[in-house]
């Protein structure tokens, strides 16, 4: 980053406050805390944003806004000019001496954002090319970071198929993930397993991993990311051959949260990688938290690839999963913690309670063994209801109202909530507005005919547009994808 005036970065900071403080938290984060200061020099203040999208907006609505408050800092300062953050540049400068952090299983859950740069690599998520810069900047030769390539996440030893409850919802990914396990012919390749958080995912992959290691054959586990910062570490190593090469003497590859590959020189050689592994009859499976059909951000050959083998879903489980994952539980606590004791009804009550995922599921019994532990208290009814009652009512959908949507879509966009209702069709308006009636679609039971009423007595087709509209741009436009996530997380909070 060059700041080229004196103190640009203070003027810049002061800016920032003062946004912030015009704006509130809210709506400054979502705009502001993704723009960089680059250069102020001659009357000119540049500033780079991750997103085109960003850009656009921050334009349209914040320029005049910008220069305002960057002449209260400097009077010559007539012009606010906006880039789109190139390639990987780290965000902050990274300290050399820092060892990449591998990607464990667990703490790879990246936050969402829409910071992705030129090759794609999300800019939250670059930690891992920043990491691979400084491991080529410590001067790792080609033939380390090749043999590094083989060493991938390493395995949490507490998933393995013994402590995995098999279930209907899961029945179908166990029967795969165990054929593949038991080292028969490659019948269907890759594996696609997809779930939504919690389900259990990662723990068939790393059963499988650990496995198949133990017959001494090649696994390599890794999370999308950690590819991608192996891929990234290679390429400024110049040793991308001797990767590719490693590589491909894999026998079981595993990617996991493959939704988190971006890039497409990276999706490339992930393809490369994909087909040469099939074709040679060694075993590849991918999870991801949709289907394939459904990863917008991946290429098309990628995607058509991931589709020919064999697709899983794992599903919400049922009652009787959930009780049973909450009874392998216990059991296993009790190895550590031989007096802990859950009376049924209290497995019970969590099983009904705690719908969603294995995750939370655990969570939940996780508390009672701590309460447990630090009070000394017998686990009973009132005692688990007390102590769970916020994951209970968490678990409880969320009334949103039209009226919420209503005044956080227009504070975010920075439009009146009479603009949302008027019959003004100017496109700084016209998508905000398409966007609140599409979120009062998905968040609320309401009807069509009514979200139109809602929306100043518009007709029903109107509504049904717009809705339409807004997922077919949010399937082509990432920024936009993740800036609807963003309000559906603001309504949900
Ligand atoms: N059927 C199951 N049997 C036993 N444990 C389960 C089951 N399903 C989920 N779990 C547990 O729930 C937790 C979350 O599972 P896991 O990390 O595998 O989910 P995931 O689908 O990979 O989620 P994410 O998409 O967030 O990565 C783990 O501790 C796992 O052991």
């Amino acid at each position: 980053m060059q700041v080229q005036e004196t103190g640009g970065s203070d003027h810049w900071n002061r800016v920032k406050k003062s946004l912030k403080a015009e704006l509130g938290d809210d709506v400054f984060s979502s705009w502001f805390a993704r723009v960089d200061l680059e250069e102020h020099a001659e009357g000119t203040v540049r500033l780079s944003v991750p997103t085109r999208f960003l850009k656009q907006w921050i334009q349209s609505h914040y320029n005049e806004r910008l220069i305002g408050l960057w002449q209260r800092e400097c009077e010559n300062v007539h012009r606010i000019e906006l880039t789109v953050r190139g390639a990987i540049r780290p965000r902050q400068p990274q300290s050399t001496s820092q060892k990449p952090k591998l990607v464990s299983p667990s703490a790879s859950k990246p936050a969402l954002s829409d910071g992705r740069s030129d090759i794609g690599v999300d800019a939250n998520r670059v930690t891992a090319a920043q990491a691979a810069t400084a491991a080529v900047g410590r001067g790792e030769s080609a033939a380390e970071s090749a043999r590094d390539v083989l060493q991938g996440a390493s395995l949490d030893p507490k998933y393995t198929f013994e402590t995995f409850v098999e279930g209907d919802s899961n029945m179908l990914a166990v029967a795969a993930a165990r054929q593949i396990a038991s080292g028969g012919s490659v019948t269907f390749n890759p594996l696609f397993l997809h779930a939504s958080v919690g389900l259990g995912k990662t723990h068939l992959m790393q059963a499988v991993a650990a496995k198949v290691r133990t017959s001494g054959r090649k696994v390599l586990y890794l999370t999308a990311e950690h590819f991608m910062y192996r891929f990234v570490s290679a390429l400024k190593a110049q040793s991308a051959l001797a990767f590719k090469d490693t590589l491909r003497t894999i026998d079981l590859l595993l990617i996991d949260d493959m939704q988190f590959l971006h890039g497409k020189q990276v999706q490339q050689e992930f393809c490369h990688t994909l087909n040469s592994l099939i074709d040679g009859a060694r075993q590849v499976i991918v999870a991801a938290d949709r289907a394939p059909s459904e990863l917008d951000s991946l290429d098309d050959r990628v995607r058509s690839r991931l589709s020919g083998g064999l697709v899983v879903g794992i599903h919400e489980p049922d009652f009787a999963l959930r009780r049973n994952i909450l009874s392998s539980r216990v059991a296993l606590a009790q190895a550590n913690y031989p007096n802990f004791a859950v009376p049924e009804e209290v497995l019970d009550y969590i099983a009904r309670h705690v719908a969603s995922s294995g995750r939370d599921l655990e969570g939940a019994l996780n508390r009672l063994i701590a309460h447990n532990q630090l009070t000394n208290q017998p686990i009973t009814q009132d005692m688990a209801e007390l102590t769970l009652r916020d994951l209970v009512r968490s678990s409880e959908p969320r009334r949103v109202k039209i009226e919420d949507i209503q005044r956080i879509v227009s504070k975010h966009y920075n439009v009146t909530k009479a603009d949302l209702l008027s019959a003004r069709r100017t496109r700084t308006i016209v998508r905000p507005r398409q966007i609140a009636m599409y979120l009062a679609k998905v968040m609320t039971p309401r009807s069509l005919p009514e979200i139109g009423r809602r929306f100043g007595n518009r007709d029903h087709t109107t509504v049904l547009h717009a809705v339409r509209k807004v997922e077919e741009l949010a399937r082509a436009d990432y920024a936009l994808a993740q800036e609807i996530e963003l309000l559906k997380r603001m309504l949900d909070a």
